[in-house]
């Protein structure tokens, strides 16, 4: 009889962001650190299914340290919506209204607006090919060539890290692309060894982009706040938008700011919680090789 896993009858929160969806589980005080297997198992179960999963751990320095799980089971140093989602969580019942989260590419703040909007500080965009990561240098991280089959956008891509990677190609409309045949093609774009994020971003005005993303390791999703944060930080460098723009997504809208004064990007938007739920108590993983 194996034994049980830890995971077993685990609590989670089924929510979302502008329906980008999110788990999250709360394993503060707990050794158990869930392995990619697991999170392709959580995720394979249509009751506990998700884009991204946020397992919370112990942090000395703030509320919680998130771990970020693509349902693919690689992980995210990154992830807007579910950073919301986690400030939620942790606000509801009297919970503060603001939080410090932890991740792997630094400390997040939240800050609650109404029952079910907040802002996060996303922090500064990342420009260091080091940093995105990148394979290697380049001469202007805004102009990546893009040479897809059927790829008719004109002009050149934007690279750059959000604490993780976003490869922002704008477009001129929604028929210059093909989500499903560009989106996994760029995903593993060589100039990025850890794959990364897609956006292809229409540009209608100076304060509103329309934006669809494959996502790095979850695919198509409605909504994508690292790469709304990306985008907009792009389109400004261009020249193409106001330091505050909309970005609208299939599943709405997110409001991003680029700061001036110190160069961090707020992320701004909604929250859902759908259900709250248990994983099965003969929870188990079965070994399955790691993403590639
Ligand atoms: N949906 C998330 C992004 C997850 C990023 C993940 N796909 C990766 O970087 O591997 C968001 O709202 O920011």
């Amino acid at each position: 009889m194996a034994a049980a896993s830890p995971l077993a009858g685990f609590p989670f929160l089924k929510m979302n962001g502008l329906g980008n969806e999110i788990l999250v589980m709360d394993l503060r005080g707990r050794d158990h650190v869930i392995t990619p297997a697991e999170a392709r198992a959580i995720a394979a179960d249509p009751r506990s299914r998700f884009d991204q999963l946020m397992a919370l751990h112990d942090s000395p320095s703030a509320a919680a340290f998130m771990r970020i799980y693509n349902n693919d089971g690689s992980a995210s140093a990154a992830c807007g919506n579910g950073t919301r989602c986690v400030a939620w969580a942790l606000g509801r019942d009297g919970g503060p209204e603001r939080v410090r989260l932890e991740t792997a590419a630094g400390a997040l703040e939240a800050q609650r607006i109404s029952e079910a909007r907040s802002t996060v500080d996303m922090g500064p965009p990342r420009f260091d090919w080091r940093e995105i990561p990148l394979a290697h240098a380049v001469a202007d991280p805004d102009a990546v060539a893009v040479d897809l089959p059927g790829w008719t956008a004109p002009g050149l891509a934007s690279a750059l890290g959000m604490g993780n990677p976003h490869l922002v190609c704008f477009v001129p409309d929604q028929q210059s692309y093909d989500l499903a045949t560009h989106g996994p093609a760029l995903e593993r774009h060589p100039l990025f060894p850890q794959r990364t994020n897609v956006s292809f971003a229409q540009v209608l005005d100076r304060g509103h982009i329309l934006l669809r993303v494959w996502e790095r390791g979850a695919g198509p999703t409605l909504a994508c706040g690292t790469a709304a944060c990306a985008t907009a930080v792009a389109a400004i460098r261009r020249g193409l938008a106001d330091r505050e723009v909309a970005i609208d997504l299939p599943g709405g809208q997110l409001t991003i700011a680029w700061r001036e004064s110190d160069g961090h990007v707020l992320m701004t938007g909604p929250t859902e919680l759908e259900w709250e739920g248990r994983l099965p108590d003969d929870f188990a993983a079965g070994p399955t090789p790691d993403a590639a």
